[in-house]
């Protein structure tokens, strides 16, 4: 679970002040699928971005399932941002001299697993992603979709329960956005939390919440009725 007390996160000071957060209370239970709107520079990446414990926030509290991320060193935090939390990058963020099968690959590296073991996780979290005949190719091979897949099936076998998304649709057309979607939705119903941040209302329908941040405040926070 994800509680966020009062975060405020200001750049900069005096009549320069830029309040990107101002007092953001929010909390988020496990395995939601929640959408964050709002116009241009209202603080949605800032947002994503102290949940993804990429950034801290300047004042307030963060607690990751009961433990307040504000309060531990940059080694700690790290430790289990990687642990627990998962990004997909709008470029999809593929190694381009690997093959889609070594992309899936890499979170699975530092753990100690032979093999067999390895190649059974991955051909599973290809095969639930649509990708399963792909796994030889390399990326520039496959559509853009089909790339996004790749990008998904490696954050599905970093184990990690939460993924986050920052304008995740933003580089795909309306079919493969669609899609795309559909997939998350598929890993919300396996159980992992999904934030992302979006322009698109038709993107943000996808996900059981929705709210709206203007000057880096929660101004809407609403059940999506479906
Ligand atoms: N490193 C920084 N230094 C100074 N100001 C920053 C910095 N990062 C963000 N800001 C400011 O904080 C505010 C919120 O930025 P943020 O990127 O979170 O907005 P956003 O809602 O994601 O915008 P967009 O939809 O355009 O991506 C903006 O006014 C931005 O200019």
């Amino acid at each position: 679970m994800i509680v966020l007390k009062d975060i405020c996160k200001y750049y900069g000071e005096g009549s320069e002040i830029t309040k990107a957060l101002d007092g953001v209370n929010l909390t988020i239970k496990k395995s939601e699928f929640l959408s964050i709107m709002g116009p241009s520079g209202s603080g949605k990446s800032t947002l994503l971005n102290i949940i993804g414990c990429m950034d801290r926030p300047t004042s307030g509290e963060y607690y990751l399932d009961g433990k307040d991320m504000t309060k531990l060193n940059d080694k700690d935090l790290s430790r289990i941002r990687n642990k627990q939390i998962t990004f997909v990058f709008q470029n999809f963020a593929l190694m381009e001299k690997y093959t889609v099968l070594e992309n899936i690959e890499l979170p699975l590296l530092p753990r100690n697993l032979n093999r067999r073991k390895r190649k059974e996780l991955i051909f599973k979290a290809a095969s639930q992603l649509g990708i399963e005949s792909q796994l030889k190719k390399m990326p520039y091979q496959l559509s853009r979709g089909q790339q996004q897949r790749v990008a998904l099936a490696r954050a599905l076998i970093s184990g990690a329960d939460i993924i986050l998304a920052d304008e995740p649709t933003g580089a795909l057309d309306q079919k493969n956005g669609e899609e795309l979607m559909n997939i998350f939705l598929k890993l919300n119903k396996l159980g992992k939390t999904i934030i992302l941040v979006t322009h698109d209302l038709n993107v943000a329908k996808f996900s059981k919440r929705i709210i709206q941040i203007i000057d880096g405040r929660i101004m809407k926070d609403d059940k999506v009725l479906l």
